[in-house]
């Protein structure tokens, strides 16, 4: 089934700024994608599209092969903008985490059962009853991605989710993701809930123009240029291992590709490279 099918789709600032201009994109359930580029590329607005959260100026976006109307999948849909201030609205971070379940016809029980399970998984235990707006920046990246994954989505498009977070929280962060996208596992069945297994992964877009985060989120990537074209699309292989190609999108390839680079089977990151060197 596909997730995401995105035809033509154009959009332009009000000042003119043309930031997508004709990019078609297919996702689909369960896949994992990257958008990479550099700063400018037009990759959140590329995600802001492809979740409904902006009208396209021209083009159409259809979700789950069902509709075009994102605001009927929302139950079904987690953008994670930029901006955390989007998220948290409420008095406490409790309440933000609790907001888009409570919308939902999901018990009082079931909500505050995800609600503490992934406070746990991302080390907000502390900062439930704090007011959000006093949450340092990676802390409110954290509730905010939180209270996208509250919800239970199964797609989840996300705007270079582990900026302004530190290496402990980043690793939480991307072995939380790897669970929900691997095996469909809820989070709070992850942390030791009940609830039902979805068959597929959850399906993971996400945006950034860091390398070295893509082999921890995609299996595929879409690479766009400063320009704001499609430029490449391929396996996460294919795509980081081309250095020519990386930097003339002014991207730096992933340091262990550089040092193993001309041989064969380069590791995409350091954990295979360790494995090929013990091996
Ligand atoms: N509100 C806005 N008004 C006018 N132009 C904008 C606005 N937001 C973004 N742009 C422009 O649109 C283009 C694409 O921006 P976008 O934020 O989508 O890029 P990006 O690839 O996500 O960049 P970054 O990696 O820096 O987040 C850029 O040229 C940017 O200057």
């Amino acid at each position: 089934m596909t997730a995401i099918e995105a035809t033509g789709l154009r959009y332009a600032y009000p000042d003119g700024t043309l930031a997508v201009d004709g990019v078609d994109v297919t996702i689909d359930a369960g896949e994992r994608v990257a958008l990479l580029g550099p700063n400018g590329a037009g990759k959140s607005t590329l995600l802001q599209l492809l979740g409904g959260l902006v009208e396209p100026d021209a083009g159409t976006v259809r979700y789950f092969g069902e509709t075009t109307d994102a605001d009927s999948v929302r139950e079904r849909l987690s953008v994670l903008t930029q901006d955390p201030a989007e998220y948290l609205f409420n008095p406490t971070v409790r309440e933000d985490l609790a907001y888009g379940p409570a919308q939902q016809d999901v018990s009082r029980t079931e909500v505050e059962r995800r609600v503490e399970g992934l406070a746990d998984r991302l080390d907000l235990d502390g900062l439930l009853s704090k007011p959000p707006f006093r949450l340092s920046g990676g802390e409110q990246r954290r509730a905010a991605l939180a209270s996208a994954l509250t919800v239970e989505p199964d797609a989840l498009l996300l705007d270079e989710p582990v900026s302004n977070v530190d290496a402990g929280n980043r690793a939480a962060i991307l072995s939380l993701l790897d669970e929900l996208s691997a095996a469909g596992v809820p989070a709070s069945e992850a942390s030791g809930g009940s609830s039902e297994r979805r068959s597929d992964g959850v399906t993971l877009v996400t945006s950034t123009p860091e390398t070295e985060l893509v082999p921890h989120v995609a299996d595929r990537v879409i690479l766009l240029d400063s320009a704001g074209e499609v430029v490449a699309r391929g396996s996460t292989r294919e795509i980081l291992t081309d250095v020519d190609l990386l930097t003339d999108c002014d991207l730096r390839p992933p340091q262990v590709v550089r040092l193993f680079e001309g041989r064969e089977d380069v590791p995409l990151t350091v954990a295979e490279a360790r494995t090929r060197l013990d091996g």
